[in-house]
């Protein structure tokens, strides 16, 4: 789905952000008319929306109206518009444009480069060692900059094609390509895909094959998973009659790496809609740690930067409630002035090694690193 314009921006900040942000929507679909020929997910009135990360980042969170939606879903497509009361009603002008210039930067170390990050890794070790927590998720930064009228659509273009079973988004700044589901609601029914275990490809087809077998054996990466597992599974269970996980981790194939992963599935029994479980999971262990008050703490002291819209729930709410939402990894945010930040993390657990830590992170910088250069 591409929205073009922006009818209605609602922003949000502080620890009740996307509660916040459900009771605005709600209040704003009851007070809205709707002609929805398609019915679909998707159609009708939507709000795309990016979350900050953490309660007291200085990043604000926001809801998206835009003008025009252009939609296609299986063998369906469609054209929503979408106007202010009182104001004229949008028109579409069909014209593709050309993408702009090719353009081509140099992703360099940002806040915590690679040895601050492997001694960052090992205090978290020393932490959890010490019985302080059991998982945290540490990030560090790359940055680099873009003449503001760089036309971003062609990074899309290249995370789109280049990861076609992920997430691509752009909202609001904010592009990627995610693998990790974190909420989606469809007609009362919910599901998510629990992502937390890395490994790497293989050089050749067996070596391919063999580094996919020692992650679904690895312990530590089991651990890992797990937590992720367990946080997300609690957060959903309260608003649910039913939540089914796989009986299994899985693994999931990405270009640039291998996945554990977790569906889960259940039915949604308390009326909540996609951003009342946003504003439940979020963050989930695979993203912060366990427990998670501890995890939020000791990340922001270890990392000391503000996380901006990374790691936080980026997608779309329609008027139902129903809605998608994924965590914002493997993403980049490009300010008005150019401005990139890129964000990649491991989860962190009492046998992590800050070396292979520091190279999974090399990996999952792939994306924005191949899309921008
Ligand atoms: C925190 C990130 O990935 C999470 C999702 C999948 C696997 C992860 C891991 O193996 O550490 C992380 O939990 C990131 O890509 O920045």
């Amino acid at each position: 789905m591409a929205g073009i314009g922006e009818v209605l921006r609602l922003e949000f900040s502080g620890p009740n952000r996307v509660s916040d942000a459900a009771s605005a929507w709600r209040e704003l679909v009851g007070e809205a008319s709707i002609v929805d020929q398609v019915g679909v997910p998707g159609t009708g009135l939507i709000a795309f929306g990016t979350f900050a990360f953490a309660d007291d980042s200085a990043e604000t969170s926001v809801l998206i109206v835009p003008r025009v939606v252009v939609g296609h879903r299986g063998n369906r497509s469609w054209v929503t518009l979408v106007h202010a009361e009182g104001e004229p009603a949008a028109s579409v002008e069909v014209a593709q444009r050309a993408f702009g210039d090719e353009f081509r930067v140099r992703l360099v170390p940002g806040e915590l480069p690679p040895a601050a990050y492997q001694d960052a890794v090992a205090q978290a070790v020393a932490r959890i060692d010490a019985g302080e927590l059991s998982k945290v998720v540490l990030a560090r930064q790359i940055r680099g900059h873009v003449s503001p009228d760089a036309d971003i659509r062609r990074v899309l273009d290249h995370l789109s094609r280049g990861y076609p079973d992920t997430w691509t988004f752009a909202v609001d700044g904010l592009v990627g390509s995610s693998p990790e589901t974190l909420v989606r609601v469809a007609d009362g029914a919910v599901s998510a895909r629990v992502l937390a275990g890395t490994a790497s490809r293989g050089v050749d087809a067996a070596a391919d094959r063999g580094n996919a077998e020692a992650l679904t054996h690895s312990e530590k990466d089991a651990e890992e998973h797990a937590l992720a597992v367990r946080s997300a599974v609690d957060a959903l269970e309260p608003h649910t009659s039913t939540l089914e996980a796989s009986a299994e981790p899985f693994t999931v194939k990405l270009p640039n790496l291998w996945h554990l992963a977790t569906d889960l599935e259940g039915t949604v029994d308390d009326g909540s809609g996609a951003l009342d479980l946003v504003a439940a999971i979020h963050p989930t262990a695979a993203v912060a740690g366990t427990p998670r008050e501890a995890a939020v703490r000791v990340l922001a002291e270890l990392e000391g930067f503000d996380r901006g819209r990374y790691a936080a729930p980026v997608g779309w709410i329609g008027a139902d409630g129903d809605g998608e939402w994924a965590i914002a990894l493997r993403c980049a945010h490009v300010s008005p002035e150019g401005e990139i930040t890129a964000w990649a993390g491991c989860g962190i657990v009492h046998d992590s090694d800050p070396a292979a830590e520091l190279a999974e992170t090399v990996m999952k910088f792939r994306p924005i690193v191949d899309a921008f250069g």
